[in-house]
């Protein structure tokens, strides 16, 4: 299994800036990258990975999607005068040239295609290069948007032509179109191109009319083209989340791609004046952890954009520390999307319904929305769009320094039977020192009125011990094998420490019941995944979810995990996640482990596995994706039932008036 993170950077790259006065460039300095490289040393982040020499791009590799008359128009930039680069620059759109720029837009190619060797080759797992001049705005024959090479188009043809890689993945999360990749890929449905962006209603560079939802792709493409315009700027935490769940990841996951290259720019952040989002550098925390489980693991970051110099810098840290696998930060008190997204996500799913099984069920568009955009065109035309309010300049919006993330000395512990093999780095954790008879009394007390079955009692206090080494964060997250979980995750729920169960997430996959006095206690959010109908009553803490396949439904497990599990656990933000197999629960092995990894996002990583003890099988793999090893690739996922996707929807627009994450439409007004 691949390990390591790589970073490529040179600080070559920083040799090239603006020789003229031109504001739509200015902001595209040398200072970008050199904040971005300082702060991963600084945080010791930059040693902690594993350094790859940039290198040139050659000709060929440029040709794999730039045309040779705009290779060899740029050739000849080096020896221009002034006169001529303004000149040459002027056939361009909002993109200067410079003397060193074409050695350094062959060096960020080159570094993009060195990230993707090594992840390739398996001599890392993941990786980030940061370079400059970005690409995505790029061309078969331009330049655009500080763009000379499409550093990630042409790693993306790269992977497919040295690799053989089928299908690629490219997630775009800077705060522009990247219609440079969007037009390379239009009509190739081996590469699944998905970008959010600020568009205003084609308001806001560059003002495309293809960059809406409704490009969706031509031909054998279509499909596979995602676009998310934000039509409002202040989006927030919430409204990245909301996406990532109810467009990307569902269809990232039916799309399966083997390889993700992330177009990672971070304009998308607070403060800057670019994007003139609010969405805290944290959040890549997040999006990057979601998506390190698709492709084995094997992901590309690119810089793309990011202006405002301190959330850049501090986007990028976020960024390699979950590359690097730290826990992820606690995902603060995130509301629901805003009116305006919802209206996106709403018109992007309508869009790509008939392309995505996962997105069948996608209530129709609204008359309204229809005429709405219409006239919101009309409108601009006349200009009367209300005067934009006054705003503060970027330099003036603060936020609050990204949280610590530390690192528990140990990362998983086990509570195994005797003779249960598992993976040597997991930390055996036995109650060395007698159980305390506090304890003892209390389990006693709560189980053991008849007999006192010494084994069981063992096993109990040990999955206690390693709870309060959780709660010490000496301990990141841990696995038992029980004797029976019903009465473990009781136990659990009365004994552990309260600084990890005054709010627990609860994730039961499999058919049995759950003791009731648990969903009662208010402490708790039970998400039980099983074959059967919902005996006890639905609450807001206690949402069953019914697989009619019952749990070796891979497609519907997967949905139900991405569009309903994730949004409530990210709502919930607890400070425990309790993942409890049930006997006989038929969940696949993959899937098992892609929910222990995804679930780790959750409760800084928090994350107590319970099965039963004659699981050993499963012991091995669980205490695998504990550890951090991305969970296999799950095939191409087979068509979802059509009455468990509805029952799946229906139970979201349940839900969706107590948990705001939940929502993915603008359900029209009755
Ligand atoms: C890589 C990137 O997407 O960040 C490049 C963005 C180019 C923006 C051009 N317009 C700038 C207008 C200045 N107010
Ligand atoms: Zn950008």
């Amino acid at each position: 299994m691949a390990a390591g993170t790589a970073l490529l950077y040179d600080e070559e790259m920083t040799k090239y800036k603006l020789l003229w006065v031109d504001p739509a460039c200015k902001i595209e300095v040398p200072e970008r990258l050199t904040v971005s490289h300082e702060a991963l040393v600084r945080t010791g982040l930059a040693a902690r990975c594993v350094s790859i020499a940039v290198r040139e791009a050659t000709d060929e590799e440029i040709l794999l999607v730039h045309s040779e008359e705009y290779l060899e128009a740029v050739k000849k930039t080096p020896y221009m005068t002034l006169e001529d680069l303004m000149a040459f620059t002027q056939q361009y759109g909002d993109v200067y040239f410079h003397p060193n720029i074409y050695h350094c837009a062959k060096l960020a190619v080159g570094a993009t295609l060195q990230l993707v060797d090594s992840v390739m080759t398996g001599r890392v797992r993941n990786g980030i290069a940061l370079v400059r001049p970005p690409g995505h705005h790029s061309q078969k024959s331009a330049a655009s948007g500080f763009c000379i090479f499409n550093n990630v188009a042409i790693g993306a043809r790269y992977a497919m032509q040295k690799y053989g890689a089928k299908r690629v993945l490219i997630v775009d999360w800077d705060v522009h179109h990247g219609q440079g990749v969007q037009y390379c890929f239009e009509d190739d449905p081996n590469v699944l191109y998905f970008s959010w962006h600020r568009y205003e209603h084609q308001n806001f560079w560059p003002n495309l009319r293809e960059s809406d939802y409704d490009s969706v792709g031509k031909e054998k493409g279509a499909g596979f083209n995602i676009n998310v315009p934000w039509n409002k700027v202040g989006m927030e935490n919430s409204d990245y989340l909301a996406v990532f769940f109810h467009v990307l990841l569902p269809v990232a996951y039916e799309f399966c791609p083997d390889l993700v290259l992330v177009s990672a720019g971070f304009d998308s952040a607070i403060g800057d004046p670019e994007g003139k989002m609010c969405a805290t550098p944290d959040i890549f925390a997040h999006l990057t952890h979601l998506l390190m489980n698709l492709a084995g693991g094997k992901l590309c970051a690119v810089l793309e954009g990011g202006y405002n110099l301190t959330s850049l810098a501090q986007s990028v840290c976020q960024t390699v520390q979950t590359l690097l696998g730290d826990p992820a930060p606690l995902p603060a008190d995130l509301g629901g999307p805003c009116e305006s997204v919802l209206k996106s996500i709403h018109c992007v799913r309508s869009a790509h319904k008939q392309y995505w099984s996962c997105l069948k069920y996608t209530a129709d568009l609204p008359a309204s929305e229809l005429s709405a955009k219409s006239l919101k065109v009309a409108e601009q035309k006349t200009g009367n769009e209300p005067e934009a309010q006054e705003q503060r300049s970027p330099e003036e919006i603060v936020w609050p320094e990204p949280p610590k993330r530390l690192c528990p000395p140990v990362r998983t512990a086990v509570a195994l039977p005797e003779g249960v093999a598992c993976p040597d780095a997991c930390k055996r954790c036995s109650s060395a020192e007698a159980p305390s008879s506090l304890v003892l009394n209390r389990i006693r007390g709560d189980f053991f009125k008849e007999s006192e079955d010494k084994v069981t009692l063992t096993a109990l206090c040990d999955l206690i011990a390693l709870l309060e080494r959780m709660a010490k964060n000496e301990v990141r997250n841990g696995l038992a094998l029980v004797q029976d979980v019903s009465m473990a995750m009781v136990c659990v729920m009365q004994h552990a420490p309260t600084s990890l169960t005054n709010r627990v997430l609860l994730v039961c996959v499999g058919d049995g019941c759950v003791p009731t006095r648990i969903t009662e206690d208010g402490k708790t959010l039970l998400v039980h995944i099983s074959s059967t109908e919902a005996q006890g009553q639905k609450s807001k803490h206690c949402v069953p979810v019914c697989l009619r396949k019952g749990c070796s439904d891979v497609a519907g497990f997967m949905q139900a995990v991405l569009g309903l599990l994730l949004p409530l656990g990210y709502e919930y933000n607890p400070g425990l996640v309790l993942l409890v197999r049930m006997p006989g629960s038929g969940v696949c092995e993959s899937v098992w482990q892609q929910l222990a990894g995804l679930l780790q996002g959750l409760a800084q990583g928090h994350t107590l596995v319970l099965m039963q003890e004659n699981e050993t099988a499963s012991a091995g793999p669980t205490a695998s994706a504990l550890l951090g090893s991305p969970a296999p690739m799950l095939g191409l996922l087979g068509n979802l039932l059509s009455e468990d996707l509805e029952a799946l929807e229906t139970l979201r627009n349940t839900l969706q008036a107590d948990w705001k994450l939940l929502q993915h439409q603008k359900v029209e007004e009755a």
